[in-house]
């Protein structure tokens, strides 16, 4: 049985369902941001915290789990300016109390969600996982230090794990059935797709004066589908008892522009957006684009679905969204 902690959320709900299909699974979530029917209905939900030591033995002694798939975490980089104790509670210190019953229970395969945040402004064009991490903020920070303690526990304990870090996770499952849904809302596709519908009164583009082809900035869009693949073949070599240590980036390996992104929208809907410039938002690097050439080369993952497909399936999901 595979428990995935955090499987109520956006991206985590995306891997469930793919992941019954060939998996049993438990799903653990404090649903703090996370909703209850996003959660596929083969899938086990319990309602508890990772930070609760009690739900987690109860978990651990009540089913015979084999892999731990963590994306619960906090995740709003503003927010974790203004309360960082908060993302080093939430996102490391819950984290430790997972590894610590992970491993009294001796359960040795673990992937965690980590982000293109962890490099914070990087130097290059394309970034690779040799690229410097400098993460800017205490979110950044809180998933680089549980990269960390993940490399010291695997040293001193033993622990076969992998990191994906993430870029812009976007999109919804083909069949609209689930897909983006955080309040607040910060995401650029989101909050697009909802002004077009009419739930917001226009758009706002943060700064327009970066070093860039059109002045706004420029990030690597990862249909959340996509997403869910990498994890599932991740899991499949952790499972095939490959020992690993590994970190990889998920991207397209292509960078749109806000305008490009906002251009790319309309053409989908059909429908032109009320758009404004606005001030930089603080702590937005210029540019975020990925290599996920060792992805690629070491499993075998590419990303599939390109732009126009994740905000089709995007739209699909906003036009009918339930919860
Ligand atoms: N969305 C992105 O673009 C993106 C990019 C890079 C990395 N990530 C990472 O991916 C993961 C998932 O992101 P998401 O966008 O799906 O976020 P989300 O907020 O939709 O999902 C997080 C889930 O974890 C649950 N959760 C949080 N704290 C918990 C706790 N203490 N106990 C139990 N459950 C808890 C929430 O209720 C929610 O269901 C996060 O770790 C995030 O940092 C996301
Ligand atoms: O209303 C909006 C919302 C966003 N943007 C811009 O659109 C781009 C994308 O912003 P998102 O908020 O959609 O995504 P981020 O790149 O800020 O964040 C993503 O990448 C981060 C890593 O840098 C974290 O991992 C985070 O969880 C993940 O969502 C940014 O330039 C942002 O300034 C706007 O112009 N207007």
């Amino acid at each position: 049985m595979i428990l995935v902690v955090g499987g109520a959320g956006y991206i985590g709900s995306h891997l469930v369902k793919e992941l019954v299909e060939t998996e049993e699974v438990v799903v653990l979530d404090n649903l703090s941001t996370g909703h209850r029917e996003a959660v596929d209905s083969r899938a086990i939900f319990v309602k508890g915290d990772l930070g609760n030591v009690d739900d987690l033995i109860m978990v651990f002694r009540s089913y015979p789990i084999k892999a731990v798939m963590h994306f619960a975490a906090n995740s709003l980089v503003g927010e974790s300016v203004v309360d960082p104790l908060k993302y080093y509670n939430n996102n490391v210190a819950s984290t430790i109390m997972l590894l610590k019953v992970m491993q009294r229970f001796k359960v040795k395969n673990f992937i965690f969600s980590s982000t293109a945040a962890t490099y914070g402004i990087p130097n290059v064009d394309i970034i690779d996982e040799t690229t410097p991490t400098s993460p800017i903020n205490p979110y950044g920070r809180s998933k680089l230090m549980v990269e960390q303690i993940l490399a010291d526990f695997s040293k001193s304990y033993g622990l076969n794990y992998v990191v994906l870090r993430y870029f812009n996770a976007a999109g919804a499952h083909k069949s609209a059935a689930i897909g983006e849904s955080h309040d607040p809302e910060t995401h650029l596709i989101p909050i697009v797709l909802q002004h077009l519908l009419g739930q917001r009164d226009k758009v706002s583009v943060y700064g327009s004066d970066y070093e860039t082809e059109d002045g706004t900035c420029i990030r690597d869009y990862i249909h959340v589908t996509d997403l869910a693949s990498a994890h599932i073949l991740a899991l499949n070599t952790l499972l095939k008892g490959k020992k690993s240590e590994e970190i990889y980036n998920l991207g397209n390996g292509l960078g749109f522009s806000v305008k490009e992104v906002i251009e790319t929208c309309e053409h989908v809907t059909g429908i032109k957006a009320n758009v404004e410039m606005a001030d930089r938002r603080p702590g937005d690097p210029a540019r975020l684009v990925a290599s996920s050439q060792k992805i690629y080369d070491e499993l075998g993952w590419k990303a599939e679905r390109n732009l126009e497909q994740i905000i089709t399936d995007a739209w699909n999901w906003h036009q009918k969204q339930e919860y």
